[in-house]
C-alpha cells in the first residue's frame, strides 16, 4: 500500500481562498512534512507537481471541478483522472457517492485506472454507509468519509457526531482500509479515530486553512462577548 497508517495532511486552497497558489501549497506540504505528517492530499495537477518537488511523501491527488447538472466535483470524469495520472500522485481520490456523474460511471473510472495505471491506488470519497459498501464492492483501496455532510442527503452532518457514530458504521460495513476525513479539528479527535480502528486520517483545514482557523478564534471571542 502506498499510504502509511498515519496522519495525512490536506493542502488545498481553491481560487476564492487567500492561499490559492501551488507554491504556497508546496510550502504547506513542507511544513506538514516537518511536523510529522506521513502523506499529503492535494488538489490539481499543478499543486501536486509543486508539492512533489518539495516533499517525497505519498500524495492523494484530486481534481475539483464543477460540472453543470451534476453535484459531483471531486475527480468527476476521465479528464480529471488523466490529469492526476500525469501528476505522479500515488493515490487518486474520487467522489464515490451515488450521485449522477457528468460522464463515465464510477465503475468505468475504476476499471480505467486499473487498466492504465495498475500501480496507482484508489480512494473512495463517500458520504453514506451505502456508498461505502458500494465502493468496497468496486474494489477501492481506501474508503474515506470525506463527503459525509457535504451531499444533499447528508447536509449538516459531521463525521465526529455522537463519538464518530458514522465512522463506526463504515468501519463495520467494509473490508477496505478506512480513512477518516472531514472536520477532524483537534489532536484528540485524531487520536480517537485511530482508537476506533481507522487505517489513516486526513486533516485539512485545522492545519492548512489559516483564514478558517482565525474565524474559530474570532467566533469564540464574539460568543464570549455576547454571553457576558
Ligand atoms: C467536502 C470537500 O470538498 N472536502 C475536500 C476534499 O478534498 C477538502 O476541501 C477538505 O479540506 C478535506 O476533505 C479535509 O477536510 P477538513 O478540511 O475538514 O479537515
Amino acid at each position: 500500500m502506498h499510504l502509511p497508517s498515519d496522519l495525512i495532511v490536506s493542502c488545498q486552497a481553491l481560487e476564492d481562498e487567500p492561499l490559492h497558489s501551488s507554491f504556497i501549497m508546496s510550502k504547506l506540504a513542507l511544513a506538514a512534512f516537518q511536523g510529522g505528517a506521513k502523506g499529503i492530499r492535494a488538489n490539481s495537477k499543478e499543486d501536486i507537481s509543486a508539492i512533489k518537488q518539495e516533499v517525497s511523501l505519498p500524495v492523494i491527488g484530486i481534481v475539483k471541478r464543477n460540472y453543470p447538472g451534476s453535484d459531483v466535483y471531486i475527480t468527476a470524469t476521465r479528464t480529471e483522472v488523466d490529469e492526476l495520472l500525469a501528476s505522479g500522485c500515488e493515490v487518486i481520490a474520487m467522489d464515490a457517492t451515488l450521485a449522477a456523474r457528468p460522464a463515465e460511471s464510477l465503475q468505468e473510472l475504476v476499471q480505467y485506472v486499473r487498466q492504465t495505471a495498475p500501480n496507482v491506488e484508489l480512494m473512495a470519497d463517500i458520504a453514506t454507509v451505502e456508498e461505502a459498501i458500494h465502493a468496497d464492492q468496486l474494489g477501492f483501496d481506501y474508503i474515506g468519509t470525506t463527503l459525509h455532510g457535504y451531499t444533499a442527503d447528508t447536509t449538516g452532518k459531521k463525521v465526529y457526531n455522537n463519538d464518530f457514530a458514522f465512522l463506526k458504521e463504515v468501519l463495520e460495513a467494509v473490508t477496505a482500509p478506512v480513512i477518516a476525513e472531514g472536520n477532524i479539528a483537534t489532536p484528540d479527535m485524531l487520536k480517537r479515530v485511530f482508537e476506533l480502528g481507522v487505517y489513516a486520517a486526513v486533516v485539512g483545514g485545522a492545519i492548512t486553512r489559516p483564514r478558517d482557523i482565525t474565524r474559530t478564534f474570532v467566533n469564540e471571542l464574539k460568543n464570549s462577548r455576547t454571553t457576558s
